[in-house]
């Protein structure tokens, strides 16, 4: 069994996410820094990583650092980490929109650097990661990504032009999946459901759906004919999504988040 050294600089809403799954895995050692305390001590008491007080603290005790803060906050904890970063280090960062030549370029030159996009769902086991690899990261580094993402779902590795999108679908996507849950659900309940049974019944369903589509038998219009019986009550439903140009506002949502990643890139 390898034993992976891993340190987080950030250790807010998706290092969380992310810990709660490599923390099943005896091999994997894991540290962390947040500048903020009660983001640091949450974790330490709710996972039992080992909390430290500074990202060179972290450069010191991990082999592999994942950089989980705002995007805007990366070159601030790249330079944090630059005096403390050696060859032997992997940089795997999260962060929307930042490119792995911007770390790279302010790190050292031979930095081994991975662009990953995880997602919340990552809590449940069932996340999606991204990955992509910069210009000295090798296939090694790849094969080790993809392992430790493997731990908290599913894992593509892409290449780096197509994060934007993935950033917009997988990335952001559970948002949207809970506004759909929860916009169906309030349909639910205005036809006289609890909210409790109309969340239930909008969430499993979701669950269901996407369970089928991945099953990958069926392309997703395929399944939506299997459902719709002529001049029956799917099809009532869909003409209102029709109307209301559902398909096309969702394409929308997709391309403004991919936008917003590619305005963010530095
Ligand atoms: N949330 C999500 O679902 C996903 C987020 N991401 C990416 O993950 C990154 C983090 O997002 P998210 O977890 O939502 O953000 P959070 O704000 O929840 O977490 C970031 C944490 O890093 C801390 N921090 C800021 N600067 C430093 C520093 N110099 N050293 C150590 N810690 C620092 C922040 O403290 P403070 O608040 O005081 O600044 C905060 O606690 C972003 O780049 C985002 O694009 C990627 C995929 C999904
Ligand atoms: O909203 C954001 O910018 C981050 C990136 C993807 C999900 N959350």
């Amino acid at each position: 069994m390898q034993q992976l050294s891993i340190g987080f600089v950030g250790t807010g809403r998706i290092a969380r996410a992310l810990i709660s799954g490599l923390v099943n895995d005896p091999a994997n050692r894991i540290c962390g820094y947040d500048k903020d305390p009660d983001a640091i001590a949450a974790v330490v008491k709710q996972f039992g990583i080992e909390g430290t007080s500074s990202a060179a603290e972290v450069a010191r005790d991990a082999r592999i650092i994942i950089l989980a803060v705002k995007p805007y906050q990366i070159g601030e904890v790249v330079e944090e980490l630059r005096p403390h970063l050696t060859t032997g280090h992997l940089l795997i960062s999260v962060a929307a929109g930042i490119t792995s030549e911007f770390i790279r370029q302010h790190s050292i030159d031979a930095m081994r650097v991975i662009r990953v996009m995880p997602n919340t769902p990552a809590f449940t086991g069932q996340g999606m990661t991204a990955l992509s690899k910069g210009i000295m990261a090798t296939q090694e580094d790849i094969a080790l990504a993809t392992t430790m993402f493997s731990a908290i779902g599913r894992v593509a590795v892409l290449d780096e032009r197509l994060m934007d999108a993935a950033t917009a679908v997988s990335g952001s996507g559970p948002a949207y999946m809970f506004s759909l849950i929860a916009s169906i659900a309030e349909g639910g309940r205005q036809c006289g459901l609890s909210m409790q049974d109309a969340i239930l019944l909008s969430a499993q369903t979701m669950l269901g759906a996407a369970t089928m589509v991945l099953n990958g038998e069926k392309t997703p219009e395929e399944l939506i004919r299997e459902v719709t019986t002529p001049g029956g009550t799917t099809e009532a439903g869909l003409k209102q999504m029709d109307a209301h140009h559902v398909r096309q506002a969702m394409i929308e949502t997709v391309k403004a988040a991919a936008a917003r990643s590619n305005e963010l890139k530095q």
